[in-house]
């Protein structure tokens, strides 16, 4: 596949009386990493959920994979697309081990039931989990994990069909600052190779866009304050707007840092 990962254009989404995303015109590259901050409410999940086939607009169109929502099969899409969030973290069944948790993405199912898996498949599984330093959990209960141990197995399964677009969702909310510091250089590495699929990473915080992450979308009320290259989007007057207080930008080793002049 050659050229747009992602292409949303003029979208909308309303839910009873609002608007919670108007007028996102947005094209995703192959091996771009993109990462989208903006505050509380201004529709970053939302627009995350569009892009993983998860809700549809309701105005202007959207194509994923070169599938345009509305007028293809869902169900055949969501499985080339990994999705980390913490409302599908909610839906684990109790009981699920980790390991069958990152088994069920290749059928981009909850709960295994009856399905079989092959060596390869389980190796996979293995090798994911240990890349995100994590095989020692295999055998635990999702939902005993610790907020850490849970984002980097979501991850984990994320990658495990193999995705053609990885959408992570505040992947760093709730953890520690030596969690958070742990997932950042793990992201870092990923979005530093070539093989990986194409990403895009919703966060409030500046401070955990990993090294490698090419461009950014602000989002402010439910629209796009300014999306683009990393280093064009990330200035003071940009992030003031999105944010609507007066920020001063740094970015020092490759790692953005943002803080109030008041
Ligand atoms: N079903 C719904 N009906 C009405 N409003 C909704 C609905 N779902 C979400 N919203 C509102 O839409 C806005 C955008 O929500 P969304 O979860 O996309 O924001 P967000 O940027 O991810 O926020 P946060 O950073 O707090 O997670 C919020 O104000 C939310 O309350």
């Amino acid at each position: 596949m050659a050229g747009e990962v992602l292409q949303l254009r003029g979208v909308g989404v309303r839910r009873g009386g609002s608007m919670l995303l108007r007028d996102i015109t947005w094209t995703v590259d192959e091996g771009d990493r993109w990462v989208i901050v903006g505050p509380n409410g201004a529709g970053k999940t939302t627009l995350l959920q569009i892009a993983g086939a998860m809700t549809h607009p309701t105005v202007g169109t959207a194509e994923i994979l070169e599938e345009e929502l509305g007028r293809t099969d869902v169900f055949e899409l969501r499985p080339r697309i990994g999705l980390a969030s913490s409302s599908l973290a909610e839906k684990v069944p109790s009981g699920e081990t980790v390991i069958d948790l990152v088994l069920t993405a290749s059928y981009a199912i909850l709960g295994r039931w009856r399905e079989e898996y092959d060596t390869t498949d389980v190796d996979r599984a293995v090798a994911l989990l240990d890349a995100l330093g994590c095989a020692d959990l295999m055998r635990r209960t999702f939902t005993t994990l610790s907020e850490g141990e849970r984002k980097r197995v979501q991850i984990a399964r994320a990658l495990m069909p193999d995705p053609e677009l990885l959408l992570l969702d505040e992947p760093a909310a709730g953890l520690d600052l030596g969690g958070r510091e742990r997932l950042v250089e793990r992201l870092a590495a990923l979005a530093g190779d070539p093989a990986a699929p194409t990403m895009a990473m919703v966060t409030h915080h500046v401070e955990e866009v990993p090294e490698g992450f090419t461009h950014a979308l602000l989002l402010r009320g439910g629209g796009i304050v300014a999306h683009g290259k990393v280093d064009e989007v990330f200035t003071a007057e940009h992030l003031s707007a999105t944010f609507g207080i007066p920020l001063t930008v740094d970015r020092r080793n490759g790692r953005w840092y943002a803080r109030s002049t008041r």
